[in-house]
């Protein structure tokens, strides 16, 4: 192979100008010679001493699973280029053709990424009032409890009982950047606690509830975990104890049903409060329907609804948007 020879005091300069030149030899490595180093090159250029040597190739970690993963050529571009990441558990989303190449595609993961214990495929879409899904183990330990770090957070959870979505850490980190100090937030479908227990870092008082007892419990865990004491766990159907709070902000992470709930949720919030509601909507129209629906209940109430902000919060199917509105209630 091709190579330039320089003295070592040289060596720093001269690679950086083979560098500008794009000729460096990438995947190779370069050797030492008593006071000489040899760069391996691509093609010839003028100006430097030139010779024929060998190179050992430097070993590349790859950085994906695709690059390990053996699977027939015809399936491979069906490959998901990402997954989820929930503490040290993957779930990852396989179309049906790859559904029989399960168990390779857990183990390239396993390889790769070597903080990540045990591998899940998604086995159903999230489902049902606990908003769950059905797993099916791919590779590596059979055990879906996990303690997941979140902005700065620790949240244990179990990804087959509970709902958990990593995706969501930015927009608890910007509910986070509007909760001000001293407010009482009313975190109306609070799963484990990813928005409780962080805004209960800064918030007076967190009411955190949830149906499933599981997510309870967890969320009971959570709270002693990242030393909340403010966070205040309720099991139970959240209609049963809506109206009897006063809530400067109150949490409606339930994108599916969130419009089912926007009477309990506006009983909820004081006046001047805000309630940050979530929805699904499509990509040309994402919050008419849900503005007009929020309007609508606000008048059933008597009260006016003041709109502050409307976001993606992340894509959720072809064409399909998980959204968030801010709005203010006055009464
Ligand atoms: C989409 S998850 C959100 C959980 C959490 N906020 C998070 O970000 O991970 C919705 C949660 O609402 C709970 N839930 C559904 N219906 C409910 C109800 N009527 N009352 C209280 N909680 C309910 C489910 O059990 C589930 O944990």
């Amino acid at each position: 192979m091709l190579a330039v020879k320089v003295h070592k005091r040289e060596a720093e300069r001269v690679r950086r100008r083979l560098l500008e030149l794009g000729v460096l030899a990438k995947g190779y490595s370069v050797k030492r010679e008593g006071d000489y180093v040899l760069f391996p090159i691509t093609r010839p250029v003028e100006g430097f001493e030139l010779i024929d040597d060998e190179f050992e190739r430097t070993e590349k970690r790859p950085h994906s699973y695709r690059e390990v993963v053996e699977v027939p050529e015809d399936v491979r571009p069906f490959l998901p280029s990402s997954f989820d990441i929930i503490g040290d558990i993957a779930i990852i989303e396989l179309p049906e053709e790859l559904m029989s190449y399960g168990r390779v595609i857990g183990e390239a993961i396993l390889k790769v990424h070597r903080h990540i214990k045990a591998v899940f495929a998604k086995g159903s879409k999230v489902e049902g009032e606990y908003r769950v899904r059905e797993l099916i183990h791919l590779a590596g330990e059979r055990r879906t409890e996990t303690v997941h770090k979140e902005n700065g957070i620790r949240l244990k959870l179990d990804v087959a009982k509970v709902y958990f979505s990593p995706r969501l850490a930015t927009e608890r980190m910007r509910i986070f950047e509007k909760t001000r100090p001293g407010e009482i937030i009313f975190d109306m479908f609070a799963g484990v606690g990813p928005y409780s227990v962080l805004l209960a870092k800064k918030a007076k008082l967190v009411f955190a509830c949830d149906i499933n007892p599981r997510a309870v419990g967890y969320l009971e865990e959570n709270r002693l975990l990242n030393k909340t004491p403010n966070v205040l766990p309720v099991l139970g159907d959240v209609r049963r104890i809506a109206g009897k709070i006063e809530a400067d902000r109150v949490l409606m992470n339930l994108p599916k049903f969130a419009d089912r709930f926007l009477r309990e949720a506006m009983l909820s919030v004081k006046n001047g409060g805000v309630v940050h509601y979530y929805g699904f909507g499509p990509e040309e129209d994402l919050f008419s329907e849900h503005e007009a629906k929020i309007t609508g209940v606000a008048r059933e109430l008597g009260f006016h609804v003041e709109f502050l902000e409307g976001r993606k919060v992340r894509p959720y199917a072809p064409r399909q948007f998980n959204i968030a509105i801010d709005f203010r209630v006055l009464k």
